[in-house]
């Protein structure tokens, strides 16, 4: 590893354990299973668990799972060699997701949004054919605020991604470990490590989500004038005071007397 890569490697090392340790989210005698999608979070997320795991004082394994959604061009080899060579547990599981989208997507339906929908579901059996209790995603702090803007300004809640969760499935646990790593870290270490990128191959990867875009940019410009508009967005989802919100459930309805 080059000098740079290390010294990325390094910070994103120390937030990744600050963020386990924040919120318990590897326990002795786990089994992970680590979605791996040819981009740089989760090749990073990878990295950053077995070297945790190498020198961690509990027991935990690591099995690396990629879903083929089935995009003709799809470069899946360089992942898999990427995972041989390292030496990782890994799966490579092909699905038919793309014809199911082609035949069964409505108008008016996201198409990252339902493919997203059945990946999820193709992780999370993956995950128990390889007996995994978590499943690990390489959302990172810039994917959590955008959430957060996101939800605020089109969806009317007050929410983003949290760190760890029950998954809709009931089984899993999914854990998020990159929370506190920005995405410029992750994308220095990425450069300096020479992952070989690969993307989904979708027929609409070229019109990213434009909101979330949007929102990714809006945080970029204010932070010319905030410079710690990123560190201060994510203290303040760690530091909620309900009370002082606008939601209902959370207004104290009996009086008290003397205040
Ligand atoms: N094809 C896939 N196979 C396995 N896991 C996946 C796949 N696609 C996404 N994931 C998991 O879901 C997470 C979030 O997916 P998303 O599509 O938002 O990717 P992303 O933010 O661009 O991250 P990455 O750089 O890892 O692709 C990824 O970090 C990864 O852990």
């Amino acid at each position: 590893m080059t000098p740079e890569a290390q010294k990325a490697f390094h910070q994103i090392q120390r937030k990744t354990g600050k963020a386990i340790g924040d919120f318990d989210l590897i326990e002795a005698g786990d089994r992970i299973a680590v979605g791996v999608s040819g981009g740089k979070d989760s090749y990073t997320l990878l990295h950053v668990l077995e070297a945790l795991r190498k020198k961690a004082p509990v027991k935990f394994e690591l099995v690396a799972i990629n879903i083929d959604s089935g995009f003709p061009g799809y470069q899946k080899e360089q992942i898999e060699a990427h995972l041989l060579h390292h030496g990782f547990n890994y799966q490579m599981a092909a699905t038919n997701a793309y014809q199911i989208i082609e035949e069964k997507l409505r108008p008016g339906t996201s198409y990252c949004a339902f493919c997203a929908r059945l990946r999820r579901g193709s992780l999370y059996s993956q995950a128990e054919q390889h007996h995994c209790n978590k499943v690990a995603l390489g959302h990172h702090l810039d994917d959590v605020i955008e959430t957060l803007l996101l939800n605020q300004f089109y969806a009317g809640t007050l929410s983003a991604m949290s760190a760890k969760l029950l998954a809709d499935n009931g089984k899993h646990t999914v854990i998020r470990p990159l929370v506190y790593t920005e995405e410029t870290e992750i994308q220095r270490f990425s450069n300096a490590f020479h992952f070989p990128i690969v993307n989904c191959s979708c027929p609409v990867v070229a019109q990213e989500d434009q909101k979330r875009q949007r929102m990714k940019q809006l945080v970029h410009d204010l932070a010319r004038e905030i410079p710690e508009i990123r560190r201060s967005m994510i203290a303040a989802i760690s530091n909620v005071h309900p009370r002082h919100l606008l939601d209902k459930n959370y207004v104290t309805t009996r009086s008290h007397p003397h205040t």
